[in-house]
């Protein structure tokens, strides 16, 4: 999640700042450079991952974290498994850390693309190149687990990496074919593009902008929840924006349309990329009605339901540690740490107490 704008206005020192500038700098020059990615690729981190799923190890303290690879690591245990060392090139680039290390995501299963290898989406058992998950799980000495549950099982600062990854390789896996031509379509060694064989387009990962915003009326806040959500989940009202709307016109139609209400005094608070179930680009607000037209008009058709919260249910909620089971008291869950939902609940709970945000 990003942190908010007027805390990284504010970053300090000039060597914190210029540490920053040469790790972004350097991320540049491994999407421009083919030859600098892959020589990178050999001390850099790499994020395993097999049919999308990311390999994690668990601790000695019971708790979860990414397998910490590098690229001479994995080379290594492929060759101990019989594939071939070159799997290692179609690693994608994801960023770099703190520390300057290149980071990379790899998909060795079965949706694996690699356009100079002949992989099928249909092959049954082991596909050519697909290594087995159980193989590479007993070398790594992690588990490969579905994004749904790592993404909540890792930290905060590990889960936006394996989303991001994840995302990355779900791009070059579903873009594999240029939309104008019908030719296959090729990477950088970066895989921050994808180019149309006949040279006619450069293709770039994407994300669909959503608008999500936590309503207030003054001392109650707004949430629903869809029929798909988890038992007892409730959320920030949320929702794509469509073609030519600015982010104010997205959020004021969606509440609309989803709550029937006319909100005012928009405020941006923070974004996240949020994975599920594809790459969405979070853009979280906040807004608010008069008490006066607080009437809900829900639209069945899109929410299950939507209430009004006071702030002791919600402060209630933000202690409940794990979600309501089948046969629990019904009770109110609300989304993880990780989510930009729970950040914009958090700021307003933090604004009723402080009494700012009373009519
Ligand atoms: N990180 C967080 O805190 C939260 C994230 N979310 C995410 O926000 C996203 C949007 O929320 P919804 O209420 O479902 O949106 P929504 O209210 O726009 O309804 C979804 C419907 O919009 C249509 N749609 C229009 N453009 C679309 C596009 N580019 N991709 C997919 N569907 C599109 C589809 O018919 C889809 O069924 C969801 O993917 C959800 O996972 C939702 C709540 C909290
Ligand atoms: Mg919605």
């Amino acid at each position: 999640m990003s942190r908010p704008l007027r805390i990284l206005l504010s970053c300090p020192p000039t060597r914190r700042c210029s540490s920053f500038v040469s790790r972004m700098r350097l991320v540049n020059r491994l999407k421009a450079d083919d030859d600098a990615c892959a020589a990178a690729l050999h001390g850099g981190r790499i994020f395993l991952f097999h049919s999308l799923s990311p390999l994690l190890q668990r601790t000695d303290r019971g708790t979860f974290r990414t397998s910490a690879l590098t690229g001479s690591d994995l080379q290594s245990i492929l060759k101990k498994l019989g594939s071939d060392e070159s799997l290692l090139k179609e690693s994608v680039l994801i960023g770099c850390s703190e520390q300057n290390q290149a980071q990379f995501c790899l998909d060795v299963g079965k949706n694996t693309v690699n356009p100079g290898y002949s992989r099928f989406w249909s092959c049954s058992g082991l596909c050519s190149g697909e290594l087995d998950q159980a193989a590479v799980e007993e070398q790594c000495g992690g588990t490969f687990v579905d994004l749904r549950k790592a993404f909540f099982l890792l930290t905060s600062a590990e889960a936006p990496l394996v989303a991001k990854g994840q995302a990355l390789l779900r791009w070059h896996q579903t873009n594999r074919f240029c939309s104008a031509t019908g030719q296959p379509t090729h990477r950088n060694q970066a895989g921050s593009q994808r180019f149309c064989s006949s040279g006619s387009a450069i293709y770039y990962p994407k994300m669909s902008p959503v608008v999500i915003v936590l309503v207030s009326d003054g001392t109650r806040c707004l949430l629903g929840r869809q029929a798909s959500f988890p038992r007892g989940m409730y959320s920030a009202l949320a929702g794509f924006c469509d073609m030519g709307e600015t982010l104010e016109e997205a959020l004021c139609r969606e509440v609309a349309e989803e709550v029937g209400l006319e909100v005012q005094n928009i405020s941006y608070s923070s974004s996240q990329h949020w994975p599920f179930p594809h790459s969405s680009f979070m853009l979280g607000c906040h807004a608010s009605v008069s008490p006066a037209h607080s009437q809900l008009n829900v639209d069945h058709s899109e929410l299950e339901d939507a209430r009004w919260f006071s702030l002791d249910e919600i402060t209630c909620a933000l202690q409940v540690k794990s979600p309501p089971r089948r046969g629990d008291p019904p009770v109110l869950w609300l989304p993880p740490p990780h989510a930009v939902a729970n950040r914009l609940i958090r700021e307003w709970v933090d604004r009723q107490r402080r009494g700012e945000d009373r009519p």
